[in-house]
């Protein structure tokens, strides 16, 4: 089988790095034909828990070139949901649909949800499974990722259009894959309890920390962003319980939890808004907003922070005026 791993960000050329160093059939495909030549030429530098770091050489391409053939194939997308767009779906479709792969899977490991919709409705039957992961990676530049925190991979059991594959070759091998990697992993039959979790963390967390410029670790350590970060956690979940989609339940301390576990880390939102990047809030927040809208609640901090997030201008924005 071969794997594609879409995007050479921090979770991409971690899982790329660790699946070449295992022996996988891997491609890491970056969006920039510089970036893929300096890897292709110097090797993905990943350091890992411990702090120690290894060259990792793997093949790696810009999209739009040509594609190992294989009967086969996985394509693992790692790019922010954000980048899921025409061209980025056209070229997956060349990729999924090149010589001779039989059997196709398409693995989602993007934080929020709304992103499987847009490329099912780019790729068609193409199967698409979502995976969650508490793993996290820091980028540190085009070459060098950093593993800044264990975790797991859940891979849902089912397909977007809800058929079962647990048993399907592809995902069992990419399952085995990931484990030779190093990656604990789990076959997953209630996936979206997990997406649900793991949105109502990023839901409170990043925006907050984007806010107050802050690591996690810092957010809840001052009382009046605790009180925030509780009215953020109690609007949103109250969306999610009342819409069935997370069992009532107590979900506050897995967050705080998780600003403890991950206490340095700068949240992708705060690292994407100091970078002048766009953020995912659209597939975070916005998605909060638009189920309560559909369930008739009101989500006034959710709505009051994406128009914050969203407003936040690279300083050479402001020079336009
Ligand atoms: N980092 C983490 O610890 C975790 C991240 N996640 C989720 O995983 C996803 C990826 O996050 P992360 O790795 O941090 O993000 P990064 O921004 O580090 O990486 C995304 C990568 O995608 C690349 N990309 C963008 N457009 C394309 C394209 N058209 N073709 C190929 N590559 C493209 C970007 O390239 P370029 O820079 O050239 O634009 C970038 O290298 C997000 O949805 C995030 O929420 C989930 C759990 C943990
Ligand atoms: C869990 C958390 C908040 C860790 O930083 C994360 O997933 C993110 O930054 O997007």
């Amino acid at each position: 089988m071969h794997i594609d791993v879409i995007g050479a960000g921090a979770i991409g050329m971690m899982l790329a790095a660790a699946l070449a160093e295992s022996g996988a059939h891997v491609t890491l495909w970056t969006r920039t034909r510089r970036q893929a030549r300096l890897i292709q030429q110097y090797g993905v530098l990943r350091h890992n828990l411990q702090g120690g770091g290894k060259v990792v050489h793997l093949p790696c391409r810009a999209m739009g070139e040509a594609v190992v053939t294989s009967s086969e194939r996985c394509v693992v997308l790692t790019v922010k949901s954000t980048a899921i767009n025409p061209e980025l779906t056209e070229q997956l479709r060349g990729i999924l649909n090149s010589g001779r792969s039989e059997a196709v899977t398409v693995i989602c490991l993007q934080n929020g949800i709304g992103h499987v919709e847009i490329l099912t409705e780019a790729l068609g039957p193409i199967p698409i499974h979502i995976a969650v992961t508490t793993e996290s990676a820091k980028r540190e530049d085009e070459r060098t990722v950093r593993h800044t925190g264990a975790g797991g991979i859940w891979l849902s059991n089912r397909d977007q259009f809800g058929n079962e594959t647990g048993d399907a070759p592809v995902q069992k091998k990419m399952l085995q894959s990931l484990e030779k990697a190093g990656f604990t992993t789990f076959l997953s039959n209630d996936i979206s309890t997990r997406i649900y979790r793991k949105l109502i963390v990023n839901a409170v967390i990043n925006p907050l920390t984007a806010l107050y410029h802050v690591t996690n670790g810092e957010l809840p350590k001052e009382s009046c962003r605790l009180t925030l970060m509780r009215r953020l956690y109690e609007e949103s979940a109250a969306v999610f319980i009342k819409g069935g989609l997370l069992p009532p339940g107590d979900y506050w301390q897995s967050i705080l939890d998780i600003c403890e576990a991950t206490s340095r880390n700068r949240s992708s939102m705060l690292s994407d808004v100091q970078a002048g990047r766009e953020t995912e809030i659209a597939f975070i927040n916005g998605a909060i907003a638009a189920k309560g809208r559909e369930l008739g609640m009101l989500t006034p901090l959710n709505d009051a922070l994406i128009v914050i997030i969203q407003g936040y201008r690279r300083p050479w924005d402001e020079d336009k005026g």
